[in-house]
């Protein structure tokens, strides 16, 4: 499994770290999927579409011998099995699986971008992301993401919910 690839989870409805469990398990269940590393999971307001209630995030770094572009189609579907629907832009989800980076590539096609468009300016995505990969860099730029998320004024709205307990975190997601 040759590429390595971070991908962002979050949740706001229902039982929020079932969710995420729930998520986690199906990204584990497919064999091109090895689950590397996983921050803490962070309570965090809502950004953007603010009348929704807060979030839970956080942020898991896996190996995959998928192409990007699989990698995506496999966290639509596991979106959608977990019974998501779009209702409002940016509005409440039971779960959201963005690809953050995918080794150091940049591509831009009508379903995928990477890296995520709006990930340097997001502090919910910036810390857990930073948590488990502090030196991270936009691909093939200089520009370090704790530069980026130095620049962002309110970082208050982002608390740790669970920690990592240093171990191995994905233990917390067995069934
Ligand atoms: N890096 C990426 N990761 C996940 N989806 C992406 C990415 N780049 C583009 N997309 C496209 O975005 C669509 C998902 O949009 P979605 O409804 O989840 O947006 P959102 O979560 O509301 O907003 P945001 O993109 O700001 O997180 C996917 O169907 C996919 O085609
Ligand atoms: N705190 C927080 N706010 C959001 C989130 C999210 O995951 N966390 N996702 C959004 C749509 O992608 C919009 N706003």
């Amino acid at each position: 499994m040759k590429n390595r690839a971070f991908i962002a989870l979050g949740t706001n409805i229902g039982d929020r770290f079932r969710n995420l469990c729930d998520a986690i398990s199906l990204l584990n269940e497919e064999a091109e999927i090895e689950l590397v590393r996983s921050s803490s999971i962070y309570e965090t307001d809502p950004v953007g579409y603010t009348d929704q209630d807060p979030f839970l995030n956080m942020v898991i770094e896996v190996r995959t011998s998928l192409e990007p572009v699989v990698l995506l189609e496999k966290c639509l579907q596991i979106e959608h099995a977990l019974g998501r629907k779009r209702i409002i832009r940016w509005g409440p989800r039971i779960i959201d699986l963005d690809i953050l980076l995918y080794n150091q590539e940049n591509m831009e096609t009508e379903k995928l971008f990477i890296p995520h468009p709006r990930l340097h300016e997001r502090a919910f995505v910036l810390i857990p992301l930073l948590e488990i990969s502090p030196d991270e860099k936009l691909p093939r730029t200089n520009q370090s993401l704790q530069d980026f998320l130095d620049k962002i004024p309110d970082r208050e709205g982002v608390r740790v919910w669970k920690q990592k307990n240093g171990e191995d975190v994905f233990a917390l997601f067995e069934n």
